[in-house]
């Protein structure tokens, strides 16, 4: 919690408000642990009862029920394993072995199931549609073929990666560093908020693979001397649903008009859109549609449940949530800038360790926001969508939906921050009265009922006080960093690289 008394050694009226949350939030703190303990021991008995009570069940059960049930299973483990059996190892590819070393040193022991679908096909020449949950491994399942070829072909600016946003791409530059590190292979990352002066240099200096946003990357196209695409043998689309919205429209149309007609393409995300339209303007050649899951799904070590939270009080719902969840790592997702900052604010404010992740920040900002996030100083980031895609976290514990999303797939891709490459995870919803519709349309795409939560009412109208007081003077600070941020834009204005990019 925040730090009490002033330098003079008075407590003030302010000071003396927070010191009454501290010491309330603290006995929520010690209430829920003891509350916690309860609930252990008595899941430790329930467990107890179980086991006796199970192995009874088992011996009423007849042979054949049983036998049958252990059939079914059988099968299905061995359907499982036909399908990737045949890739059990990345050697199985037929790799360089650099490519299969890099692998190694980054524990990828056997293929996902995206990965041994999708590299065969990418190997052998044929564009793909790559769809898969999120967190399955989709971004080496498009770097291993582009990689394999390059080995071979050692040509600059070999392939470009675009991304819906400079973090994702930061991400991807990571992968394809990683997964190219024994081949010497140079990636540069070309995103908006950077100098394009730095920017072309790299270019200049011929690497093989480009990950960049759309906007940027355009800006290098029209305006960089010496620098074309002509010589591009691979363009992939990740997150590509997104990039063929129409917020991408025209700067995406314009760079497949800069690119080579005769080339591969790759299309992934983990929801694709079936608008056949959008998917040809990628002019995509004869594709492979690789789709490990044939419709929206999130992964099953995922729990997500919602909890009905009425607008005047979803504040104190999330300081509730923050405080059950004291010491996980957490995401929290707002529609909004004004929301997401002014959530840090309240947060920081009763002395919460997080961080704000939006559009409206200088890209230092931002880069150094996911850094803290991700080293596990700042263990909240509040984000808006611009977090919502692609980024991996392996450490993220718990999505918090503040807002809920507006459509299914983005609520897809924020729950999909946790419970990735098999982990487990946690994701909770709060729904207002205005959000009922929402929430029922995602739960018919998931095809799936978010579990509901039961919040003790006496603890949130106990904190409901507290955190009230703390809104008004987080409403008080965010109005000073709308100020701040307007100079800040007349500022920029007079930049000479206004982005054009989306944030
Ligand atoms: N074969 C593998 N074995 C183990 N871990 C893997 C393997 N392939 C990828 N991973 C790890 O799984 C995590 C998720 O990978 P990645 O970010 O590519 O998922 P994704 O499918 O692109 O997710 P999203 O849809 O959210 O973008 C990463 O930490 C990555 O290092």
């Amino acid at each position: 919690m925040a730090k009490l008394a002033s330098k003079s050694g008075k407590i003030t009226k302010q000071e003396k408000s927070s010191k009454q949350a501290n010491q309330l939030a603290l006995k929520i703190k010690e209430r829920a642990l003891a509350k916690k303990k309860e609930e252990e021991a008595e899941e430790e008995e329930e467990e107890q009862r179980n086991n006796t009570s199970d192995s009874d069940s088992e011996s009423e059960s007849t042979n054949d029920q049983s036998d049958a049930k252990e059939n079914v299973k059988v099968e299905e483990e061995e359907e499982e394993e036909e399908e990737s059996s045949q890739y059990k190892s990345f050697a199985d590819f037929g790799l360089a072995p650099e490519l299969i070393e890099a692998c190694q040193q980054l524990k990828f022991t056997k293929p996902t199931p995206i990965q041994a679908e999708a590299i065969p096909w990418g190997l052998k020449g044929k564009d793909l549609i790559g769809l898969a949950q999120t967190g399955s491994g989709k971004t080496a399942a498009f770097a291993i073929p582009i990689l394999q070829e390059l080995w071979e072909a050692r040509t600059p600016y070999f392939a470009c990666v675009l991304s819906p946003t400079r973090e994702l791409a930061y991400q991807i530059k990571e992968t394809f560093d990683a997964l190219g590190s024994g081949m010497a292979c140079k990636t540069v990352c070309i995103v908006g908020g950077v100098g394009m002066m730095d920017q072309a240099r790299d270019l200049m200096k011929k690497p093989h693979i480009i990950v960049a946003t759309p906007g940027r990357l355009l800006d290098h196209l029209e305006h960089t001397k010496g620098f074309s695409l002509k010589a591009l043998k691979y363009l992939v689309l990740d997150e590509a649903d997104r990039l063929l919205e129409l917020e991408f429209g025209p700067a995406l149309d314009r760079i497949l008009e800069l690119v080579p007609k005769k080339r591969r393409t790759f299309l992934f995300s983990a929801t694709m859109t079936s608008k056949v339209a959008k998917l040809q303007r990628a002019s995509l050649e004869d594709p492979v549609r690789c789709a490990v899951n044939d419709k929206y799904t999130t992964v099953d070590s995922l729990i997500q449940t919602m909890i009905v939270a009425p607008s005047g009080s979803k504040d104190t719902h999330l300081i509730r949530l923050l405080d059950k969840y004291t010491g996980k790592a957490i995401i929290i997702f707002t529609r909004t800038v004004a929301n997401c900052q002014r959530t840090a604010i309240l947060g920081k404010i009763l002395g919460f360790p997080i961080v704000p992740l939006h559009g409206q920040l200088s890209q230092s900002k931002r880069l150094g926001a996911l850094n803290k996030f991700k080293s596990g100083s700042k263990q909240i980031l509040v984000a808006t969508d611009v977090a919502a895609r692609g980024l991996d976290i392996p450490s993220v514990d718990l999505v918090i939906n503040y807002d809920m999303p507006t459509d299914s797939k983005t609520y897809i891709h924020r729950v999909g921050r946790t419970a990735r490459a098999g982990k487990s995870g946690r994701s909770v919803s709060l729904v207002t009265q205005y959000d009922l519709e929402l929430l029922l349309r995602i739960e018919q795409a998931l095809d799936k009922k978010l579990a509901k939560e039961v919040v003790d009412n006496q603890e949130i109208a106990i904190l409901h006080k507290t955190v009230d007081k703390a809104f008004v003077q987080a409403i008080h600070e965010f109005k000073l960093f709308q100020e701040n941020n307007k100079q800040r834009g007349k500022h920029d204005k007079r930049g000479d690289n206004k982005d054009r990019e989306e944030r």
